[in-house]
C-alpha cells in the first residue's frame, strides 16, 4: 500500500485579519494547509479553523514567545512548505513613547520574530527537493525611501529586506527566499478621506489594491524554482513619484 503524505503547511505569521488572513484563505481553497499565528483573537479565525487552518497564538513581542510559538510549530508538523513573515505592526513616532521603545518594539517583531523563526524552523523547510520551500518578507517601499514618520518602522523592515539576501544565501537550493515590498495595499478604517486622497496621489495607479495583489505574488514565487535573494516591489508606480 502506498503511503500518502499529506502537504507540508504554509506557516503565516498575523494570520487572523486584513492581508495575512486572505493569504491563509486563499492557500486553503487551493488545498494547500495552513498554519496561522494570531495574538488577539478575532471571528475570521473560527472560519480559518472551519476550513482546516491550525490556529496558534502567539505574541512575539518577547523571544520566549517566538521560541514557543516555533516550539508549537515544530510539535505540529515536522515539515513546513513556506513561512510567510507578515505580523507587524505600524508605528509611528510619538511624543507619548520614548523614541527607544517605539524602535525596540519596530526591530522586535520585524527583526528579531523573523530572524529567530527563520533559525528555529530551518529543519522544517529543508530536506523536500530543490527549491520545494519558502521564506518570503513582507517589507515596505518605505525600505528604499525611508518615512519621515515612521523611522523606526522603516528602519525595521529594512533589516528585513536585507535579511532577505543573507537567508537566501544560506538556504539555497532547497528554500528560495524573497521579499515582497508593498506600498499601499490596504487602508486602514481610522484613515478619513483626506488622508486617503494624499495616499492615493502618492501613486501612479491611484488605487487601493487589495489583498489579492499580494496573495497573487506569493502565489507567483511558489511557482518558480528560480527566483530567490529578491525584493519585489508592490507599489503602484509610486517609487516613480
Ligand atoms: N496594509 C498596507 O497597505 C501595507 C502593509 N504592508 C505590510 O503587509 C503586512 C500585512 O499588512 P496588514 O495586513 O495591513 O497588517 P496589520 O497591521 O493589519 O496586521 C498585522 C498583524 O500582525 C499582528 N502582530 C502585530 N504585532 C504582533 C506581535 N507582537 N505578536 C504577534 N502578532 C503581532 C497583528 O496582531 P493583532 O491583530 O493582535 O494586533 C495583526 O494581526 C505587514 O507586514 C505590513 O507591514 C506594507 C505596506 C502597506
Ligand atoms: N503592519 C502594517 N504596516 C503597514 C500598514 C498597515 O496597515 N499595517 N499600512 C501602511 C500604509 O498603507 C502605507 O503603505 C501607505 O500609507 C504601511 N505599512
Amino acid at each position: 500500500m502506498t503511503k500518502i503524505i499529506p502537504p507540508a503547511p504554509v506557516l503565516i505569521t498575523g494570520g487572523a485579519r486584513r492581508i495575512g488572513l486572505a493569504l491563509a484563505e486563499s492557500l486553503l481553497r487551493q488545498g494547500i494547509p495552513v498554519i496561522v499565528s494570531y495574538r488577539q483573537y478575532y471571528p475570521a479565525l473560527d472560519t480559518l479553523a472551519s476550513l482546516g487552518a491550525h490556529c496558534i497564538q502567539a505574541d512575539f513581542s518577547d523571544n520566549r514567545g517566538i521560541y514557543a510559538f516555533a516550539e508549537q510549530v515544530k510539535a505540529y508538523s515536522g515539515k513546513l512548505r513556506a513561512i510567510i513573515h507578515n505580523a507587524s505592526a505600524w508605528v509611528a513616532e510619538s511624543a507619548e513613547t520614548p523614541p527607544e521603545d517605539t524602535m525596540a518594539a519596530m526591530l522586535q517583531i520585524h527583526v528579531y520574530t523573523p530572524y529567530l523563526l527563520n533559525l528555529a524552523l530551518e529543519p522544517c523547510l529543508r530536506d523536500q527537493g530543490h527549491a520545494a520551500a519558502d521564506i518570503i518578507h513582507i517589507t515596505d517601499f518605505a525600505v528604499e525611501k525611508g518615512s519621515k514618520k515612521h523611522i523606526a518602522y522603516a528602519a525595521s523592515k529594512a533589516a528585513l529586506d536585507n535579511m532577505t539576501r543573507s537567508f537566501a544565501r544560506k538556504l539555497a537550493p532547497d528554500v528560495k527566499v524573497n521579499a515582497i515590498a508593498p506600498a499601499l495595499i490596504l487602508f486602514n478604517e481610522q484613515d478619513d478621506e483626506e488622508y486617503r486622497r494624499h495616499v492615493l496621489n502618492k501613486t501612479l495607479m491611484k488605487i487601493e489594491p487589495g489583498e489579492m495583489e499580494i496573495v497573487d505574488l506569493v502565489n507567483y514565487l511558489f511557482k518558480s524554482r528560480y527566483v530567490t535573494g529578491q525584493t519585489l516591489g508592490l507599489d503602484g508606480g509610486r517609487c516613480l513619484r
